[in-house]
């Protein structure tokens, strides 16, 4: 069910929501001309490089000098310095490609196929979905895709025994258990339970720990916070001694997006319920990323001028004239951020892509691994 929120970031939609004070700017005019933004470079996942595009320069505090010289009239930018948009869905179809090609060579080479198991329980629309999605992606790049279907009162040891089954077998390369699971059962027991070595979404204890810890990498880092970073890299947004503010501490995205931020070495923030004057703290930031699950939150006065904004939020608003009934909007006040930020994610077509796009470089990450193929 959509929220009754409203979604023109208007005063009176927000203020209800949050406890939040916030000064509000004055929406001027702003328009996107519909320009074509260039492919991004191809380049394996986290490899720093550089775009030839970028916006046009107005502050572009977290974009190297380098890229920011090479700025084309190319990329999706208005005549009126509006922020250009990092194009999720586009990048996640140029890594599919890049993973198709990969997944062919290793089929060709040692005869292996990478699989993916997915695990859902209940029958929620959004996550049926995504599944449905998962499930897609794979059969688009040739990973076989084994799906389990649970009803919503299944018993925790019914999903125990599927993924010890998963677990031990070697057509299996990942396992996932879509979140959110059904109230009565206990996330942690059921995410313990996964092999760490088939952990693709990255949730068990021990690859988080890994994650935290210097020295430590992870076998798989969760999707959705390295889609967020594997766009700032495709952007070419530079990271290494910068500000970034994580709006959101979440165990799927806000806490492992800033652990990713701080092994990329910005200096990081962490802004969440309890934080008093959250726009200050975000004013500060080159990057932002907002993963809080509240419908246009931040503010254009939240923002540095030429800030990096990744928005992961996906919150339904109601809007009669959709023909679902509702349309999807992020996190961030996109009509006011935008005019702010140099680099913005739209909701949809943003970060949500990349989470599926990671999803699949995870589970032939962890075949290659596995069949120790380089
Ligand atoms: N086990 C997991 N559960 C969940 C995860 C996860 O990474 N692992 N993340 C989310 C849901 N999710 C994937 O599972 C996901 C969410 C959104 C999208 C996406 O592409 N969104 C589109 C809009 C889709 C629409 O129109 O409805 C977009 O933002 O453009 C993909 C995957 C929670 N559960």
């Amino acid at each position: 069910m959509a929220s009754s929120i409203l979604s023109d970031c208007s005063s009176s939609a927000t203020s209800r929501l949050l406890p939040l004070r916030r000064a509000l700017l004055a929406p001027a005019p702003c328009r996107f001309r519909p320009t074509t933004a260039p492919a991004p470079p191809r380049r394996p996942l986290f490899v720093a490089a550089q775009l030839p595009l970028l916006p046009r320069t107005r502050g572009m505090a977290s974009v190297s000098a380098a890229t920011a010289a090479a700025s084309t009239d190319s990329a999706t930018v208005s005549a009126d310095a509006c922020a250009k948009i990092i194009d999720g869905k586009l990048v996640a179809k140029q890594i599919s490609e890049e993973i198709a090609v990969e997944i062919a060579k290793m089929k060709d080479a040692i005869g292996v196929v990478p699989g993916l198991a997915v695990i859902l329980v209940g029958s929620r629309k959004d996550s049926q979905t995504y599944v449905r999605n998962k499930k897609k992606a794979c059969e688009a790049v040739g990973i076989k895709s084994y799906e389990v279907n649970l009803p919503e009162d299944s018993s925790e040891d019914e999903v125990l025994k599927h993924i010890a089954t998963f677990n031990s077998d070697p057509s299996v390369h990942g396992i996932l258990v879509q979140l959110p699971l059904p109230h009565h059962m206990n996330d942690e027991n059921i995410l313990n339970a996964v092999s760490i070595e088939k952990d693709v979404d990255g949730f068990h204890p021990l690859n988080i720990g890994r994650l935290a810890m210097q020295g430590r990498d992870p076998f798989f880092v969760p999707c959705t916070p390295k889609g967020c970073m594997e766009l700032l890299h495709r952007y070419g947004v530079e990271i290494k001694g910068k500000r970034a503010v994580v709006i959101g501490r979440s165990n799927i995205v806000g806490m492992p997006a800033a652990l990713l931020l701080q092994k990329a070495n910005a200096t990081v923030s962490i802004v969440h319920s309890n934080t008093k004057k959250p726009e200050e703290i975000t004013r500060q930031a080159d990057i932002v990323i907002a993963a809080v699950g509240v419908a246009n939150l931040v503010r254009g006065s939240w923002i540095k001028p030429g800030a990096a904004i990744i928005d992961v939020g996906i919150n339904p608003v109601d809007d009669p004239e959709s023909p679902r009934g509702y349309r999807l909007v992020g996190d961030v006040c996109y009509e006011e951020v935008s005019k702010i930020a140099g680099l913005i994610t739209p909701v949809p077509g943003g970060v949500g892509p990349m989470t599926i796009a990671m999803l699949l470089s995870n589970t032939l990450e962890s075949a290659k691994r596995i069949h120790k193929f380089k």
